[in-house]
């Protein structure tokens, strides 16, 4: 993955001069893109890993598994977020880890948390350095050194079980590598969020991560059912049967628990068998309001095809777009059907029908074949857009259907409220990403000109929104988790007390603090009770 963009860098894209004056005169964006170092130019500052440490983390993984070198630092500065890359375009390493050590088995995972426990050196799990929430920064929080601890090698198809359905997977497993040992037995994950080519199983499970055939096949969280951890207190094997009343489910503490409590090594997840037959469609609705109102109406009937979202006006036009084709009347939604011939000819024809019944109409079969083909490449015109002096980042959140309407009117106001200049007018979009019986996710989409501070702007923008969603009583996040970014609306999202139980259980678990510290629980929390 390339250091300061995102994905291959062979698949990296620029835009067409048509595009780039649509942009000028839409966005009113400025000539000027910001800086891009290069790598060369980079300047870390020297390892701080002591000796004692380094040498005792060495004798479990060898010399060639712990590196301090500049390159493997520089490929763990951080994830994916916009403000992410602008940080590595302007040459900012000054955080780097101290090392990157790459253990290859469960034993050694444990026997170097607690080396690092011992040392008081923190770790930052890092599967595939996706996380958009500064989930994978390497935030020292008074801790000496640093270690990103990335899962790499641990990239097995421990065991398939065909006669329970499920499948044991390491970690550091990328998902096409998954689906390919997968399917190489006929059986199939069926988690494609837009980071599939790089995202791992332990990060998925890190951080309760939705796909885009999450209707049909869940979101990650709920394939999990089994996990093996290693903590800085010692292991854990939860999962022993498919349901239990044997108290509360310990599963779900580290189900998003974004490394601060450990380290996942292995996860066991339901399989299914590999679809003989896939339909995608395409449907245009006369508004927003016509389309999410159909889909709720599938959720709430038990009909969610395996895919589906509806994208509003101003989305459903930049994506024509972006694609080079003319843009459906209204609002566009795409809908995939997956599993046996069977099935998705009765599914499809009882979606049809609902779908008809709330205004759609059956767009040309191109439509849906655009969607398919462009679904994973959105990110590289992300970098296209900040060459071109575009501001772009997304944000999502969920709420119930009641609460729906109003989430989105407010949302989209804040944003454009924030980034508006006097030059220039942001764009702002969305589409329904996920839908449940009770309610649904918005993912937004914003454009503007980069200006002087993108930087800032955005921190702006982004503290605005997560204000609204807050009051609006929406999720501060669906599927993108809470990391750095997200932290100071967690008390908000699960009240004091909720943090206060998060923050004993890190105690419990982690009493040193090493384990990527600075996410997920509110600072406060973290710090040791006051002696009176
Ligand atoms: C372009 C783009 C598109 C995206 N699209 C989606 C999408 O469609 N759906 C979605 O859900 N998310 C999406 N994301 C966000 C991101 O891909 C997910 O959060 C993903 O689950 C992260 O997986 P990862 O392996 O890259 O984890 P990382 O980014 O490496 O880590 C994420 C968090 O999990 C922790 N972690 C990672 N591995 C482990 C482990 N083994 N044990 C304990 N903790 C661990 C890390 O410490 C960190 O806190 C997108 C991100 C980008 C950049």
């Amino acid at each position: 993955m390339a250091w300061n963009a995102w994905g291959d860098p062979a698949h990296a894209r620029q835009l067409e001069d048509s595009q780039r004056q649509l942009l000028v005169d839409t966005l009113g964006v400025s000539a000027a893109a910001p800086p891009r170092v290069e790598r060369s130019a980079l300047r870390l500052p020297p390892g701080a890993l002591p000796e004692p440490a380094r040498a005792a983390l060495t004798a479990v993984v060898g010399e060639e598994h712990l590196r301090t070198d500049d390159a493997a630092r520089i490929l763990h500065l951080g994830g994916k977020s916009t403000p992410d890359l602008l940080r590595r375009r302007e040459g900012d390493a000054h955080h780097a880890p101290d090392a990157v050590v790459t253990p290859g088995s469960h034993e050694q995972v444990q026997a170097l948390v607690e080396i690092c426990a011992e040392h008081a050196v923190a770790v930052v799990p890092f599967g595939g350095g996706t996380s958009v929430v500064g989930g994978v920064e390497p935030a020292r929080e008074g801790h000496p050194a640093l270690i990103s601890l990335d899962l790499r090698r641990l990239d097995a198809l421990v065991e398939l079980d065909e006669e329970s359905g499920t499948a044991t997977l390491q970690a550091g497993l990328r998902t096409p590598e998954a689906e390919e040992l997968l399917g190489a037995e006929g059986y199939t994950l069926g988690h494609f969020p837009q980071s599939f080519e790089f995202a791992t199983i332990g990060g998925y499970a890190a951080t309760r991560s939705a796909g885009q055939s999450s209707a049909g096949y869940g979101r990650f969280d709920a394939m999990v059912t089994a996990l093996k951890v290693a903590t800085p207190r010692g292991t854990l094997d939860l999962g022993r049967a498919p349901a239990t009343a044997a108290g509360p489910d310990l599963r779900q503490l580290f189900l998003g628990s974004e490394g601060t409590l450990g380290v996942l090594t292995e996860v066991t997840v339901r399989v299914r068998r590999a679809p003989a037959e896939r339909r995608d469609e395409a449907w245009s609705f006369p508004s927003f309001a016509a389309g999410t109102a159909a889909v709720r109406a599938l959720a709430q009937r038990g009909l969610l095809p395996t895919a589906i979202r509806v994208s509003d006006e101003t989305e459903t036009f930049v994506n024509a777009v972006i694609a080079g084709s003319a843009a459906p009347e209204g609002c566009l939604s795409v809908v995939s059907h997956e599993g046996d011939p069977d099935e998705v000819a009765r599914r499809g024809e009882a979606v049809r029908q609902v779908l008809t019944a709330h205004e759609g109409s059956l767009l040309d079969d191109e439509v849906a074949a655009a969607w398919r083909r462009s679904r994973f490449s959105g990110p590289y015109m992300r970098d296209a857009l900040l060459d071109t002096g575009v501001l772009t980042e997304t944000l999502e959140t969920a709420t119930s259907w009641a609460g729906l309407a109003a989430l989105r009117e407010t949302v989209t106001a804040t944003l454009t409220a924030h980034l508006r200049t006097a030059t220039s007018t942001p764009v702002v979009f969305c589409h329904l990403s996920h839908a449940y019986p009770s309610g649904g996710s918005l993912y937004f989409t914003v454009a503007a000109d980069a200006g002087e501070e993108p930087r800032s702007r955005w921190r702006a923008a982004k503290q605005a929104a997560g204000d609204a969603i807050a009051a609006a009583g929406g999720s501060i996040t669906h599927h993108h988790a809470v990391g750095q970014d997200h932290r100071p609306w967690m008390e908000a999202e699960v009240g004091p007390l909720g943090v206060e139980v998060l923050a004993a259980v890190k105690r419990t678990l982690d009493p040193a603090g090493i384990m990527n510290p600075g996410k997920l629980i509110p600072e406060a929390a973290t710090q040791p009770p006051a002696v009176s």
